[in-house]
């Protein structure tokens, strides 16, 4: 009596430890075999001329621990890859302070997310693409409205299909207009089959939270050489 209740007891605890640290496990010892700036999409973005800006990567790393790098991004690699491109032709537009919405600005932002983050089992929990889509929009949002930090009002999402962990996807956020304090934006996310697994739209209205924090970022990007002449002509345009 007492070895069954043993090997039952065993059993339990076996099944519930499976259950609960398989996922990590699997994350552990599975060779990911990607680094983060390689990726399924790279060729294809670098062909249209999209790059990577430090302008943007930067709102990532530095600004006094933002949450979604300190917390998601650093934190047991949970994103495998999450990497965001815009269009080189583009620069001179985000920098300019009346988008017209013909303009259509948009950024496109990679990602690969690790079984830390799923939900369902190897499903990419929909808490998160909420997530990116909305840090998506935050950004470009920013950009667009001149350097304004802007608050998320609205956000609507329909999951099409779901969205696998250790497999890479492509959200393209854009803007679709902007009205006074309001930009409105619209989000998808794609498979590498160019399936369209999520889509997003929400409002953005510009606050006027955290102002400093974001201009020490941009800043801190003047050390970046690369970008010198366009913070040159953001300082002038403050000055004007
Ligand atoms: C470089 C930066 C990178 C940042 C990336 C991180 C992004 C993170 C984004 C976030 O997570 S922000 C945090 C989550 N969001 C919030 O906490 C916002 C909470 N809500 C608020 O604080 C206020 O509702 C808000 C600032 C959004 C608006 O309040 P206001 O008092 O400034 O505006 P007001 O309520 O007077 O509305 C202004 C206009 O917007 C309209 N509006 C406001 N909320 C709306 C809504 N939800 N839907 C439709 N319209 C809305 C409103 O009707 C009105 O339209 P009209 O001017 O035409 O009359």
């Amino acid at each position: 009596m007492k070895k069954n209740i043993l090997l039952f007891g065993l059993a339990f605890v076996g099944g519930f430890t499976y259950e609960r640290y398989f996922p990590y496990v699997k994350a552990f010892i599975s060779d990911k075999g990607q680094k983060n700036d390689d990726h399924s999409f790279k060729s294809m973005l670098e062909q249209g001329n999209y790059i990577q800006p430090k302008v943007i990567d930067i709102m990532h790393s530095s600004p006094d621990k933002h949450f979604l790098h300190n917390f998601i991004a650093q934190h047991n690699e949970a994103l495998n890859v999450f990497k965001i491109y815009y269009p080189d032709k583009l620069e001179q537009k985000i920098y300019s302070d009346n988008l017209e919405s013909e303009d259509k600005i948009h950024l496109h932002f990679v990602f690969n997310a690790a079984d830390h983050l799923q939900g369902h089992s190897s499903i990419v929990h929909g808490g998160l693409l909420a997530t990116l889509i909305d840090n998506a929009f935050g950004q470009l949002s920013y950009l667009a409205s001149g350097q304004i930090p802007t608050a998320t009002a609205n956000l609507n999402i329909n999951y099409r299909k779901p969205v696998k962990t250790n497999h890479d996807y492509m959200i393209t956020a854009e803007i679709d207009k902007i009205e006074g304090r309001k930009v409105f934006l619209k989000a998808t996310i794609y498979d590498q089959d160019k399936t369209i697994c999520t889509e997003a739209t929400g409002l953005f209205l510009t606050v006027q939270w955290g102002g400093q924090m974001w201009k020490n970022a941009l800043d801190k990007i003047k050390e970046v050489t690369q970008i010198d002449d366009k913070i040159v002509k953001i300082d002038q345009k403050k000055k004007e």
